[in-house]
This record gives C-alpha cells, structure tokens and sequence, in this order.
C-alpha cells in the first residue's frame, strides 16, 4: 500500500480481484482513482451484473454509511488503484450533515437494499433521536392527516417529503398496490429531489402523523452535505427514481475536501 498525495492509504488491486464480497461486513470504502470493477448482485439464478464503476466512483460506502451488510460484489476487472475511506472518515463525514439529511441518506440506502431485495440494519430508535433533534424542528412540521387522505396522486408535481411519525401510509402506482410505509419512513423525498412528477399515489391508512419537510427547505438542506455526501445522495435518488441504471456512481467526489 502506498500514500496519495493527500495522505490517505492508496491500495494497488489486481484484475480479477474480489474487492466488496455480497453479505460480509465491511471496515472500508474505495475511491477509485483509476481501472474499471463491475458490481455484481446475487440472486437465485446466479450473480447478476448490476453494471461497471470507473475513475471517480466510491464503492463500499453504504455499508458504511447504514452500518448494514456489504449490499453486492465488487470484482476489479483491470488492475485498478483505489484510495481507501475508513468507517472513522464516513462517521466525519456524516457527523457533519444536518440531522435531516443524515437520516435522509441512511433512507435512500435502506431503499436501495429493498431494492436488491436485500435485508437492512434495523434503526435502532425509528428515527427518534433525529426527529426530535432542535434542527430537526426548524424544518418540519408535524401534521396528522386522517384516514383516506391523499398526500399526492401520481404525476402530480413535489412540494414536500414526508417523514411518518405514526400510523401507517399505502403507496400504489398505475392501480397497483406498491407496499405499506410506517413510522420512522420517509416518502415523497425522491420527486422533490429528482424534480420528477410522483411516481406513485400515496394515501394514509389510518390517522397517520407526519413531519412535513418543504420543497425548499430540503433542497438548503442538501447543499449544506459535505460534496461526497450530496453527490452520493443525488446518485442514490437517481437510482431509485430513474431506474437505477449505470454508471451509479458517475459524479466526480473528491478527496482534497470531501
Ligand atoms: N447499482 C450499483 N451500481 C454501482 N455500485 C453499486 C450498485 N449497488 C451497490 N453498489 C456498490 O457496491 C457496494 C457493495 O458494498 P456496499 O454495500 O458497502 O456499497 C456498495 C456500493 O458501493
């Protein structure tokens, strides 16, 4: 192992090399400064190739970051050099997000891992500790909607994310029922962020409270993430909104101030 020129260790890693491997724990992540590593996802039918990652791409964060499994495979398929981000400089880099935008991140990865059909870390207090954070409070609001009430219809436009403090909500889309969503959950986060029109209809299934975070707020709080943190986030919400397609993890992050 050698040092880059910013101190961090730099790990030289062979072709064919298993980096990530699917369900193990994981103490690191890598920022690749250059070669080429496909990411595989295992299912009943054998692995399956999620896509490729390149120069500028971060692997091996969302363990890190929710304190879960390792979510797939990662196979170096060129010799490949790569920085190595310490569990110490994520846990850094987190403690420097806004409350909100921290458990914003931990739910995308959640959904990211449902979206695998994965299983996820349970969060210790629903959220709690965050919720009732004071910067928490300064944008939310907190509302009880009553049973039957429509929080949007799909193809409207996002004005708000929702995060559910009690009861329950039903997502449906094209007619279809999506899942139930309950307390601790976030929902409504992906349009507001993606500007895309709602993907889905959700309604409350009984009296449901929410804290109700604006459009605008959530977007101020985004640009306070530091850069790794916020372009992680968009890439996440590109990928659970747009159909997650690659290269997943496109944006140039940076070393020199993450
Ligand atoms: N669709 C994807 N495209 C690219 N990289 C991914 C994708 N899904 C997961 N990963 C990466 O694969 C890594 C496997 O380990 P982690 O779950 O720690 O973090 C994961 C992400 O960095």
């Amino acid at each position: 192992m050698t040092r880059s020129g910013a101190d961090l260790p730099t790990r030289r890693i062979a072709a064919d090399t298993v980096l990530i491997r699917q369900g193990e724990a994981g103490d690191c992540a890598w920022l690749i400064q250059s070669g080429e590593l496909e990411v595989l996802l295992d299912g009943p039918d054998g692995p399956r190739r999620l896509g490729t990652v390149g120069t500028n791409a971060i692997v091996g964060e969302m363990a890190l970051l929710d304190d879960g499994l390792r979510s797939a495979t990662v196979r170096a398929l060129t010799p490949v050099e790569a920085v190595e981000l310490s569990r110490d400089t994520f846990r850094a880099l987190r403690g420097r997000c806004l409350p909100l935008t921290s458990y914003l991140l931990e739910s995308l990865v959640a959904a990211i891992r449902r979206s695998y059909g994965l299983s996820q870390p349970e969060r210790q207090d629903g959220g709690a500790a965050i919720r009732s954070s004071n910067s928490f409070a300064t944008v939310a609001d907190r509302r009880m909607f009553r049973h039957g009430h429509s929080f949007f219809r799909q193809g409207d436009e996002g004005t708000a994310a929702y995060l559910i403090q009690s009861g329950s909500v039903g997502v449906r889309r094209d007619g279809t029922d999506l899942g139930v969503l309950g307390p601790g959950r976030i929902f409504g986060e992906l349009a507001l962020l993606a500007n895309r029109p709602r993907a889905a209809t959700v309604v409350a299934l009984e009296a449901t409270v929410c804290e109700i975070i604006r459009k605008d707020q959530f977007a101020k709080a985004i640009e306070t993430m530091p850069p790794i943190l916020r372009s992680l986030t968009r890439i996440y919400i590109e990928q659970l909104s747009g159909g997650r397609l690659l290269p997943h993890h496109a944006e140039p992050a940076r070393t020199d101030s993450p």
